[in-house]
Formats: structure tokens, C-alpha cells, sequence
């Protein structure tokens, strides 16, 4: 088998060479590049199997060659290394596509399980969303995005935060991202961060040590060791008190832990994905969450549509929970009648699948034939207009644009544009990239809409 090769670009040769020394000890090959210029030419002449690329090039930056990469070759992984401590250039590079980062001074462990793991994402032919048991059941064209966003996502070692309401399946998407990716086979560990008691929260997340407090009676690992090598879920990660955002913070950013009564600090190596139903930006703006940690897991941000945003999706949703059911008691599953799957078209499913999965549950058991009727759903009265959920501030008033339609476009493109670049830190790649547009065309519409600084 011919090796494996690593495209190295960085100006400093003695950089080049501590990692063409290291990497030959791995059995790689190794490439060398001092300019953009020159790493694009490598790159199309000889297609390795990584990038490490340092940020500061001279003719131009590093994060550049980071979005050309995942243009035009986008199966090749790349990595970025970054001048120490400088959180903005590592949280730019994992945005703008890279797999990872890494910081100078280069510890060479770091190096090894970076590219290790950079290297097992192309021998992971199963890879991809679906695979295994678990789906994402839907052919919304939301949820196909979603799809292919987590198939990108699972590629790269980047915190992300996804969105959504309660039951819309932000863990499936989240268990998806694990084991779609190169940590698949280590442990995927799921914390819902609003049911741990404050008082054990250090220690469920960090371990302790025999003794460390009263009831301690044993040492005790907490949620990062056990999530080693893998990923740790932050489930409802908007419910953290104060003061364990600050713990949570340091651990992410120093890499290490340090367990209740231990006087050492564990080194750690886990990715970290969360997901609320709540708005965290909003929860930052009150001074509820903190905006380092808000900027440190918020660095993909991903949303799940709810199920009324995909209603196309109630008969493959239907079959397949019915099928998910009547396994789980050895039975052929139920047909549901068209005047029940109409019953739930129209229903707002405040709870979304989750909720669907309850109500198909309950009407398999009150069924009396292998067919489900309208009746045997149960299904709770409509809301009264004031429990409804609130309209978006989006929404279109057609009147307003009377006798003023490119006005009132423009009005909307300017809002819409407005939310995307606060979302995306005012970084126009990603901006253009969270709109769908190119970024030629959203420099066209910023001039045009005097939205220029
Ligand atoms: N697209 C989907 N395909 C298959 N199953 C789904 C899908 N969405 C949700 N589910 C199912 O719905 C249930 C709720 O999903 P999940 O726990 O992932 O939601 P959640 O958004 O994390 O909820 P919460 O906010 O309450 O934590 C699970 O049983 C899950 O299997």
C-alpha cells in the first residue's frame, strides 16, 4: 500500500521540517508548501490525504486556502495551525471548513491524534448520515439539507450548536454527527444540563476523587472522561448556572479537567456538541449565558425544523414510528385511516415528533382493528389563538407592499441580511454561505442596500 501524504504549508522551514520528521515517523509522506501559490499547485498536481496549514502566508492568509480546499477538493481534510491562544483565527478556520486546528508551540500528541484522525475520515466508507440503525426520517427539503449538513459536520472536529423546539430531534441529529464521523467507534455521551443538581454538577461533569466530599465514597469518573476520544452531548445547554459556564469554559479551552479533590488536571480530547430549544443569543443578551462560552460551542450553528415547517413528512414520519412501535412488540405494525393522517396534517404538534411518536403510541394501544381511527388518536383540541405560537417577525404584510413592492423587498433583504451577518459575527463568507448565496452576490447586495461598513 502506497503511504498516505501531507500537504505542510508554512513559510518557516523549520516548521515544515519538525513536521515532515514527525509525520515520516507515522509512515506518512510529506509535501511542502511556503505560499498559497504554491499550495494550490501542489494540491492539484498531487491530491494528499490532509492539509496542515499555518495562517500567516505571504501571499495571503491561511484561511483562504482553507475555503479553496473545501471548493474545489472537498474530501480532502484540512487542518489549521494557529499562533497560541488566538481563539478568533482557530473559531474563523473551523467556520470557514477546516476539520481542526492546532496551535503552536506544536506538542507532537496533539499532531499525531490530529492527523490520525484526519486520515481515518477517509477510510470511513459507511460514513454519512443513516448509516447504522438511526435516521433522519423525512424528505422535507430542510431536512435533506440537514442531512447533508451533518454529513460535512461529521467530518470536521468543530463545536456545534444546534437549534430547535423540544422534540424535533436535535439528539438524533446530534447521535448522527458522532457516528457519521471519525470518532464513531468511542463513546457518544448525552447530558441533559437542566436535570443535573447544581451541587453535583462539577463533579458529574469533571469526576472526584474518594473522600473529595461527603458522600464521596468513591472515585468517581465525571461526563468528559467518560466521553474520551469521543463526543459529549450538552443537551438543553441554555439550563448551565453561571458558575459552571465558567468551569466549562476553562475545560474547553485548556483541553483538561481537574476532578473534585484532585490536585492534577486531566488532559482531554472529546468534541462538544449542544443543542437548545431556547434562544441562546437572547439568553447571552440577558446576561444568562456567557458570550465566550456562547462564542466557543456556537461555532456551526444548525437549526431543526419544527414538524409543522415539514408536514410533507407526516406519512414517511407515520410509517415509520408505526413500524418503530410494533417492532418493540414483535407485531406487524398498524395502517393509519385517511381521516386520521388528515386528523394530523391539521394538528400543530407542539411537541413535535417527539409528540407524534406519543399519540401514535397511545392510539396502537387503543386501536380495536389494525387500523388507526381518527378517534384512537386522541388528539388534543386546537389552541385557542392566544396559546398559538407567536407569528415570526418575518412574516409578509401584503398590504404594506401595496403601490411599494421594491421598497418593501429591499426592507425584507435588509432585515434578513441584517440577522445573518449578526449571526455569523459580520464574517461575510459565512454569511453568504448561511444565506445560500455566494459571496459575490452578497457583497452586491450589501452595496446595494447601503448595508456597507
Ligand atoms: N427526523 C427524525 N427521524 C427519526 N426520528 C426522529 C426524528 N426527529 C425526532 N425523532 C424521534 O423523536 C424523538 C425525539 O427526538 P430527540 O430526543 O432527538 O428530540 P430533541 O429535539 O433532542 O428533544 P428535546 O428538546 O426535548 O431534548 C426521539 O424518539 C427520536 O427518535
Amino acid at each position: 500500500m502506497t503511504a498516505q501524504t501531507v500537504l505542510i504549508v508554512d513559510d518557516e522551514p523549520d516548521i515544515r521540517e519538525l513536521l515532515a520528521i514527525t509525520l515520516s515517523r507515522m509512515g506518512l509522506e510529506s509535501l511542502s508548501a511556503a505560499t498559497l501559490q504554491q499550495a494550490r499547485e501542489q494540491m492539484a498536481a498531487v491530491q494528499p490525504d490532509l492539509c496542515l496549514t499555518d495562517m500567516r502566508l505571504p501571499d495571503g492568509n491561511g484561511i483562504n486556502l482553507v475555503e479553496y480546499i473545501n471548493r474545489e477538493y472537498p474530501h480532502i481534510p484540512v487542518a489549521m495551525i494557529t499562533a497560541h491562544g488566538s481563539v478568533e483565527t482557530a473559531i474563523s478556520a473551523l467556520k470557514a471548513g477546516a476539520f481542526d486546528f492546532i496551535s503552536k508551540p506544536i506538542e507532537l500528541d496533539r499532531l499525531r491524534s490530529l492527523v490520525n484522525a484526519a486520515l481515518r475520515l477517509n477510510r470511513t466508507p459507511e460514513a454519512g448520515p443513516g448509516h447504522g440503525k438511526l435516521q433522519l426520517i423525512g424528505h422535507a427539503p430542510r431536512i435533506v439539507a440537514l442531512r447533508e449538513q451533518i454529513e460535512k459536520l461529521a467530518r470536521s472536529q468543530a463545536p456545534v450548536h444546534i437549534r430547535g423546539e423540544s422534540g424535533v430531534g436535535k439528539e438524533v441529529v446530534a447521535r448522527l454527527i458522532h457516528g457519521s464521523g471519525p470518532r464513531a467507534d468511542k463513546p457518544f455521551i448525552a447530558v441533559n444540563c437542566g436535570a443535573i443538581p447544581r451541587e453535583l454538577m462539577e463533579s458529574e461533569f469533571f469526576g472526584h476523587l474518594k473522600g473529595s466530599f461527603t458522600g464521596a465514597n468513591r472515585d468517581k469518573q465525571g461526563l468528559f472522561q467518560a466521553a474520551e476520544g469521543g463526543t459529549l452531548f450538552l443537551d438543553e445547554v441554555a439550563d448551565l448556572p453561571l458558575s459552571m459556564q465558567v468551569k466549562l469554559l476553562r475545560a474547553i479551552q485548556e483541553k483538561t479537567v481537574r476532578p473534585v479533590g484532585a490536585s492534577e488536571e486531566l488532559t482531554t480530547d472529546v468534541r462538544l456538541l449542544s443543542a437548545t430549544h431556547k434562544n441562546l443569543a437572547a439568553e447571552v443578551r440577558a446576561g444568562d449565558f456567557r458570550n465566550d462560552l456562547y462564542y466557543r460551542i456556537n461555532v456551526i450553528d444548525i437549526q431543526v425544523p419544527s414538524l409543522r415547517e415539514r408536514l410533507e413528512d407526516l406519512p414517511e414520519l407515520v410509517s415509520a414510528l408505526l413500524a418503530r412501535i410494533a417492532g418493540s412488540d414483535g407485531g406487524t405494525p398498524p395502517t393509519l385511516a385517511p381521516a386520521a393522517l388528515e386528523a394530523l396534517r391539521g394538528y400543530h404538534f407542539p411537541g413535535n415528533v417527539r409528540e407524534l411518536e406519543n399519540i401514535l403510541e397511545r392510539a396502537c394501544a387503543l386501536a380495536d382493528q389494525q387500523q388507526i381511527t381518527v378517534a384512537d388518536l386522541q388528539l388534543p383540541a386546537s389552541p385557542a389563538p392566544e396559546d398559538q405560537p407567536a407569528r415570526s417577525p418575518g412574516t409578509v404584510e401584503v398590504e404594506a407592499a401595496f403601490g411599494q413592492l421594491e421598497v418593501y423587498l429591499e426592507d425584507v433583504e435588509r432585515q434578513i441580511i441584517s440577522a445573518a451577518l449578526e449571526q455569523s459575527r459580520w464574517n461575510k463568507t459565512a454569511t453568504a454561505r448561511l444565506l445560500g448565496i455566494s459571496f459575490r452576490s452578497l457583497r452586491y447586495r450589501l452595496k446595494k442596500l447601503q448595508l456597507e461598513d
